[in-house]
């Protein structure tokens, strides 16, 4: 059987380049072939996988330098039934692209508002006065670039190979380990399709809003994981976008939510939660160059 994997496109991402690597995995741990599908945003990649278009979507969730992908967190929350079946850790090497003859004639600078912000320091140092433009994915503007001599963007130099331009400048993150956690969602009722029997499932990840803004709303919720020995490695807050100071809370344990201290630790949750989505248990791959 073929399956389809969306992601953020249009080609050249690193959301594809996780892609890439996940279909690699699977190939090598099922023999199964896949097809990708680039999507022009990270809702509609999500929403593929929820409205049955695709099989599995490869979502970027986390940056080390910039912190959470909130359109996929947003997202993750508004569609329901989806499950997350396997975290992917990759590192991005940030290059400049452009045809300009050199850096003085560049005037504008266009990429994922992520890879913008993961660059900020580089760029205020080498090309101060120009006009950044945030599009939908690092790849976006490409396109655009070979009929404006004045315009850069960011993307990797795969991408750059990809659509045959030049890099004018390598390696511009402001800290050289840059990496990113994608993950990889599927329906709810989708069994895994990577397996690896040397791996046990290391985190499960949730969210959940509080049921009003009283001292300990968020505080016994948190209790419920101190109390049972349940490690949280991320927690995220976002505006449940009701009204003004109103929060989601995305958190990330250290444990698989079939282990008896985590049931235990899900039903207290239950208690001082209003709504509570687990997205699901998986592993964390650590995938090199
Ligand atoms: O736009 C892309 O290439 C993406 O996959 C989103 C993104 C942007 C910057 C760092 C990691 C992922």
């Amino acid at each position: 059987m073929t399956l389809s994997i969306a992601h953020l496109g249009p080609t050249g991402t690193y959301a594809e380049q996780a892609a890439i690597s996940y279909v690699n995995l699977l190939k090598k741990s099922t023999d199964s072939e896949a097809i990708l599908c680039p999507y022009p945003s990270i809702a509609q990649t999500l929403q593929a996988v929820a409205q049955g278009e695709a099989l599995i979507a490869v979502v970027p969730v986390e940056n080390s330098i910039e912190g959470s992908v909130t359109m996929t967190l947003d997202t993750m929350w508004q569609l329901d039934d989806l499950q997350i079946q396997l975290a992917l850790v990759l590192p991005i090497i940030h290059t400049l692209i452009s045809c300009a003859a050199s850096l003085d004639t560049i005037k504008t600078v266009y990429s994922h508002p992520q890879a913008l912000a993961q660059c900020s320091g580089w760029l205020g140092q080498f090309l101060p006065t120009v006009e950044l433009i945030p599009s939908n994915s690092t790849t976006e503007a490409l396109l655009k670039l070979k009929d404006d001599l004045t315009a850069a963007a960011i993307s990797s130099k795969r991408a750059a190979h990809l659509y045959n331009l030049p890099i004018v400048a390598t390696g511009i993150s402001d800290y050289p380990e840059n990496c990113t956690r994608f993950w990889v969602v599927s329906q709810r009722d989708q069994s895994p399709l990577y397996k690896n029997s040397s791996l046990s499932t290391s985190h499960t990840s949730l969210a959940f809003s509080v049921p009003a803004n009283v001292p300990g709303a968020l505080v016994n919720p948190l209790q419920s994981f101190a109390h049972l020995g349940v490690n949280l490695s991320k927690i995220q807050s976002r505006p449940t976008k009701r009204s003004l100071g109103e929060y989601l809370f995305f958190i990330d344990v250290e444990a698989d939510a079939s282990e008896t201290k985590m049931q235990a630790a899900l039903s207290d949750l239950a208690i001082y939660t209003e709504i509570l989505k687990i997205f699901g248990s998986y592993n964390v791959l650590a995938i090199s160059e």
